[in-house]
């Protein structure tokens, strides 16, 4: 207890010494050990009279990121300190404090514990800082061009048909009710094969008669020899595994008998295998000088390694890849984080994308009318990167994605630190604030993109609030700009930052700082580009031919519907809407943002001109 109060007294003086606003909790509310057991010491902290926990409490429940998303900032202020005996914790939801946190690299580095989690099959371009770091950006970004984007966008397309046809295929009144593991399936696909040259199926699809036969492995819906899992099953397999690999020991994964435990080994060794099966393919790919597909992630890594070895090093040398060497574990490790970090977050965008959608006609309709402008009744395989991809991007498709990464972010929280050899000095409103070395720092982006401060919004439509920031409003984005455009100036010289802004250029401007979905600066998001490619020519193709309805089956059956007057149909779709925006505001982040525990919102599929709702129904 010593310590403990002498921990409390040299917090809460460096905490003072900030100047910014300061609260006193019990406990490091990010240690894991807090976080597992918040339910009982929330408990014991709250059975003490109300000033000692009202407004912090909180902050310090888990999740509370997306659950109380800027309330808990307008109690608290934008940016604040949370003081426990051995552990200062800043929390921001400020732009002018995230531009300064993205921009000043070498201040605020990550703080690598909290991504041990992405590193268990080996260290990678997200889970490395300093001089690692910069070896793995340069070896991975060599893959991120226009080139790619255009292939992105063309896989994304003949995907997002691959989807419509398989759920026309599972019969066309059916509800839905797995978009989330079929949004999964379609992201996955792109990466999988414009990253790794992998081509996987939907149910029913058979490989094309050219392909590779060794890719025949990756791609088999059954399982090959030697694996008890297929490809697909094993990488969904560890991704929603991930927590129990992690916190357990692997003696005990290995050893202990429970059927979840027992699952989560399956897919890792499963998945591990794979990985190794395709590195060995790849090294000899490497070695015969083989064609690459696409952005052939694993080529660029392989050649770094493997290269003296290999004729095609020149050609892997002009694409940026130096003589830097990666592990075969750090190899794995960063197809790992590319299949991870390229397919859940997109997924999860088109996703509640197409819930949205449902929930607001309106602006569904809107969708249409844009897509009828910019591709007609043309052949989606017909559509050209060059010709459309700017339009579609300053059309409702980019207003529907941005309003969705605004209001859900697939990483709701972006952790930094203060560098640990130097306190840092931060402006706020002119303002000076000295921040000491070590302190963790959460940049909260799903609060700081709903801060009231920084946009445009008219009173709600949809709730009693007198601003719609909380709503999901994509004609929002098309309001005329207030956004300076700060370029990062204060960029560490030589980083490796990305200058264009995350947002369609002809679309509403946010404050920098204010919309940070793939972060900022020089450890912003490699994928951006190819994540937004891939999400709107989605869109394009599943909106320029159907419409997405809420399935209103729990409240009437087919029937009933059609025998319905007007006001009876808006009264059963305005439940269903209901039921979806409950269950959206009950989405939880678990490396990403999304549902849990089986929860799923139906909906139905419908050919334009077939809408038994959404073409007349106002939200
Ligand atoms: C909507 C989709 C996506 C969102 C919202 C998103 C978001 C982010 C965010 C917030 C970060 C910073 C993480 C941190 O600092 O902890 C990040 C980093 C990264 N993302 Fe994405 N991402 C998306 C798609 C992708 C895709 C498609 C890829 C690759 C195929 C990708 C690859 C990466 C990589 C490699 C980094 C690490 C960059 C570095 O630290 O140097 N992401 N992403």
């Amino acid at each position: 207890s010593y310590k403990v109060v002498t921990g409390y007294q040299k917090n809460i003086a460096l905490a003072k010494s900030t100047g910014l606003p300061y609260y006193i909790v019990p406990l490091n509310p990010i240690n894991n050990f807090a976080q597992l057991t918040h339910p009982v010491w929330l408990r014991i902290w709250k059975s003490l009279p109300k000033r000692y926990w009202e407004t912090v409490a909180d902050a310090c429940t888990p999740d509370w990121q997306y659950r109380h998303l800027h309330d808990t900032f307008q109690k608290l202020g934008d940016t604040f300190i949370l003081v426990s005996p051995f552990y200062l914790l800043m929390h921001t939801a400020d732009a002018e404090v995230v531009r300064q946190l993205t921009s000043r690299r070498e201040a605020f580095p990550k703080p690598l514990e909290n991504y041990t989690i992405l590193s268990m099959f080996g260290e990678n371009v997200v889970t490395t800082e300093g001089a690692t770091w910069r070896m793995h950006r340069k070896v991975t970004s060599a893959s991120f061009n226009e080139k790619n984007s255009a292939l992105v966008f063309k896989v994304a397309i003949e995907q997002a048909q691959g989807l419509v046809d398989y759920w026309r295929r599972r019969g066309t009144t059916d509800k839905i009710t797995t978009i989330e593991q079929d949004t999964m399936s379609l992201a996955l696909h792109v990466i999988g094969f414009v990253g790794f040259g992998l081509r996987l199926l939907w149910p029913d699809q058979t490989l094309p008669v050219d392909a590779d036969p060794r890719l025949a492995r990756y791609s088999s819906l059954d399982v090959p020899a030697g694996h008890s899992l297929s490809f697909k099953e094993a990488i969904a397999g560890v991704l929603e595994h991930l927590l129990i690999l992690l916190i357990t020991p692997s003696a005990i994964v290995d050893y202990l008998p429970f059927k979840v435990l027992r699952r989560a080994k399956e897919a890792r060794n499963n998945f591990v295998k794979y990985m190794k099966e395709f590195l060995a393919d790849k090294v000899e790919d490497v070695r015969q000088g083989g064609k690459d597909i696409g952005m052939d992630i694993m080529g660029s890594l392989v050649a770094t390694s493997y290269q003296d070895e290999r004729p095609k090093a020149e050609a892997f040398s002009s694409r940026g890849v130096t003589s830097t060497q990666l592990t075969d574990a750090e190899i794995i490790g960063n197809a790992f984080i590319m299949f991870l970090a390229g397919h859940e977050t997109s997924a999860n965008v088109i996703h509640f994308a197409l819930l949205e959608l449902a929930n607001n006609p309106a602006a569904q309709r809107l969708l249409q009318s844009d897509i009828d402008t910019i591709l007609g009744d043309s052949d989606p395989s017909t559509w050209e990167y060059d010709e459309k991809a700017n339009a579609m991007q300053a059309s409702m498709l980019g207003a529907i994605m941005n309003e969705m990464l605004r209001l859900m972010p697939p990483v709701v929280e972006i952790p930094k630190m203060v560098n640990p050899a130097h306190d840092q000095v931060i402006t706020i409103d002119g303002e000076k604030h000295t921040l000491p070395k070590s302190m963790y720092i959460g940049m909260q982006v799903a609060a700081t993109q709903r801060n009231p401060r920084y946009w445009p919004s008219k009173p709600s439509r949809i709730s009693d609030s007198p601003t719609d920031v909380d709503d999901w409003v994509p004609e929002r984005w098309f309001s005329p700009s207030i956004g300076d455009d700060e370029s990062v100036e204060e960029a560490d010289a030589d980083d490796l930052s990305t200058a264009e802004p995350d947002t369609g250029t002809q679309l509403f401007r946010p404050v920098r700082g204010s919309y940070i979905p793939f972060s900022d600066g020089a450890r912003s998001c490699l994928g951006r580009r190819i994540a937004q490619v891939e999400i709107i020519a989605a869109l394009a193709v599943i909106f320029q031919k159907y419409s997405v309805e809420n399935a209103v089956d729990d409240w009437a059956d087919d029937e009933e519907v059609g025998r319905m007057a007007r006001a009876q149909k808006e009264e059963v779709y305005r439940k269903a809407t209901l039921r979806s925006r409950r269950k959206l505001r009950g989405a939880r982040s678990l490396v990403t943002l999304k549902f849990h525990g089986g929860q799923f919102v139906p909906i139905r599929l419908v050919r334009r001109g077939q809408e038994r709702f959404v073409n007349w129904v106002d939200a």
